[in-house]
């Protein structure tokens, strides 16, 4: 089980989150400037307490009074850090806000502009899990990570920078004492990507298998598939917890080993100042000074690390948001349909490019004609209606409707033309009215009243705000609701793909009589699952195993006694 969607490269994300940062260059460039005031404001404490202990220790001239004002002194630089780091983090919060809502519009607009052959075959688990967990998990990196790496960067640098220029020996013997830091971070790094991209994967991978649970569970139930389905979702749960497991190892090793590491510096420097003080070289108080500096290390090296662990759950997640780029984005579509004929040409569609589902398939279907497509499961008839309905592009060959390739219409002109029908259609969590209007954006109430009474929605009169209530429908009413926006998009031929077939016969009946009236002046392709279906049409395709076999009319090919013509004899012997 793997996510077929591309993930972007780590050169990718480190350019992306540049121009990230580019695009609100000045809070980046505010957040460097206060928060190195304050860094600086925190250095002077430290500076006056050294300077205390020492006034302690020489004892000469008025102790007190010069102590009392050192002290002073230390109290206002803290209020002054205190407020400049609050400040800091004021403008690194609204800067995390704007680039996370940028990342997110990014997102939205990238996955909008995928034409419909690609998003439908996009993993639908791995796409939500992309614009959901990932996204939130970028964004809550980059409104909190930038901030706090930056103050911890800042400070940490000038705490480094103060320890050197108080007493250049106890500054070196600190930083000697960091490689075990910079070595556990490295140990880690190298290891991080891969398991933390594995981990998103996996998450993706059984947000995938659960959303198709819940999607198909009436199909499941039918089908009597519940042991198969909770096998593959255990499967789906035992790779996410693998997956979980590494990234869990490598914080086991990560933190014990950098809490030793921090806090070597400290045991450094109190080691080698103390024998520098024993030998007069240096005074108690730079002693203190220094440690001081050093243990206040801890604070943004401890931030840091912690940030190192969770940037490499966010790097992963930043790539893959930012792969999505990597699928080629809808072309804007200028062609134009003139006339309403279909025609297949020599279409031959691979989903996965090993195998043909369709091959060499000819068809003309003439404005007017009520054609229905037979044959066995996965002999192709929904494949060739999503040719047809311009969903997916044939591979070789062509479908077009009054000469014009169907995929190269451009999805309002589409509309006009052909619409597809099948269970699969959805009610948006808005009003009445703006889930019709995307059939039609410019009609009219009295358009929408119309069109509901064409399909007999008569549940529109119980509705408390009339086209202003919000939705809240059952099968019947939902499918009804599609076949509204069918009538308002007025296209002159309807594609009608299991339309009905899983629905109970109460609601069947009624999506039936609904499906009547709308059918009625159109061109209509139609799988027919019934043979009466077919009986009635004015012809006949019958697909075999990916190939058109017979074409006729209901009498020409009972007399030709070809496949169809057993099928009939058949059903109509039982009947
Ligand atoms: N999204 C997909 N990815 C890969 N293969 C697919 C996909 N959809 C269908 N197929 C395969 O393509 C072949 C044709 O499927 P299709 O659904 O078009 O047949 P069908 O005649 O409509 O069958 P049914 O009556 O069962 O719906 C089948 O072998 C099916 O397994």
């Amino acid at each position: 089980m793997s996510s077929q969607m591309p993930v972007a490269g780590p050169a990718e994300v480190r350019a992306a989150a540049v121009r990230d940062l580019k695009a609100d260059r000045w809070a980046v460039v505010g957040l460097v400037l206060v928060n190195g005031l304050a860094a600086a404001a925190g250095l002077v404490g430290p500076l006056l307490l050294g300077r205390i202990i020492d006034t302690i220790q020489a004892g000469s001239g008025n102790v007190l009074s010069a102590v009392d004002r050192l002290a002073f002194g230390a109290l206002v630089f803290t209020v002054v850090q205190t407020v400049l780091s609050w400040w800091a983090l004021k403008i690194g919060y609204r800067f995390g806000e704007r680039t996370a809502a940028r990342v997110r519009e990014r997102f939205l607009k990238r996955t909008l502009a995928l034409p419909p052959r690609v998003a439908d075959h996009l993993p639908a688990g791995d796409l939500i899990a992309r614009g959901s967990t990932d996204a939130s998990l970028v964004a809550l990196t980059l409104r909190s990570a930038v901030p706090e790496i930056l103050v911890a960067v800042v400070h940490a640098l000038f705490l480094i920078v103060a320890v050197l220029v108080l007493d250049p020996r106890l500054g070196l013997c600190g930083l000697v004492c960091l490689i075990g830091v910079a070595g556990a971070v490295r140990w880690y790094v190298r290891r991080a990507r891969p398991v933390y991209l594995a981990v998103a994967a996996a998450g993706a991978e059984l947000a995938g298998v659960i959303a198709s649970n819940a999607k198909g569970a009436r199909t499941i139930e039918l089908l009597g598939l519940e042991e198969r389905r909770t096998e593959v979702s255990e499967v789906g749960i035992a790779e996410a917890r693998t997956a979980r497991l590494g990234a869990l190892w490598l914080r086991t090793v990560l933190f014990p080993w950098s809490e030793i590491a921090l806090a070597l510096p400290v045991v450094g420097v109190l080691l080698v100042g103390g024998a520098l003080y024993a030998n007069d070289l240096v005074t108690l108080g730079v002693v203190v000074t220094a440690t001081v500096y050093l243990r206040q290390l801890v604070g943004p090296l401890d931030t840091l690390m912690l940030w190192i662990e969770q940037l490499q759950g966010a790097g992963a997640s930043y790539a893959r948001v930012e792969g999505l780029a990597d699928i080629p984005a809808a072309e804007p579509q200028q062609a134009k349909a003139v006339g309403d004929r279909i025609q297949v040409d020599n279409a031959h569609f691979s989903y996965t490019g090993a195998r043909d589902v369709l091959s060499g398939i000819d068809l003309v279907v003439q404005p007017g004609e009520r054609l229905a497509i037979v044959g066995t499961s996965g002999a192709g008839k929904s494949t060739l209606a999503r040719l047809m309905a311009g969903l997916d592009r044939p591979h070789t060959g062509s479908v077009t409707i009054g000469g014009t390739p169907v995929v190269e219409l451009p999805p309002d002109q589409l509309r006009e033309h052909v619409v597809l029908i099948t269970q699969d259609h959805h009610v948006f969590h808005d009003s009445l009215r703006d889930n019709l209007l995307i059939a039609k954006p410019t009609a009219t109430d009295e358009d929408l009243y119309g069109a509901l009474s064409a399909v007999g929605a008569d549940w529109l009169d119980d509705l408390p705000d009339g086209l202003d209530s919000e939705l809240d429908l059952d099968d019947a009413s939902a499918q009804q609701l599609s076949l509204a926006r069918v009538v308002l998009a007025d296209p002159h031929t309807l594609i009608l793909d299991e339309a009905t077939a899983l629905l109970d016969p109460k609601t069947a009946r009624q999506t039936e009589q609904s499906l009547a009236a709308v059918l009625h002046g159109r061109t209509v392709i139609a799988i027919a699952h019934r043979l009466q279906t077919a009986h009635d049409a004015d012809r006949i395709a019958v697909m075999e195993a990916g190939r058109l076999v017979e074409l006729g009319t209901h009498d020409e090919l009972v007399t030709a006694n070809g496949t169809y013509g057993r099928l009939w004899r058949t059903w109509h012997a039982q009947a």
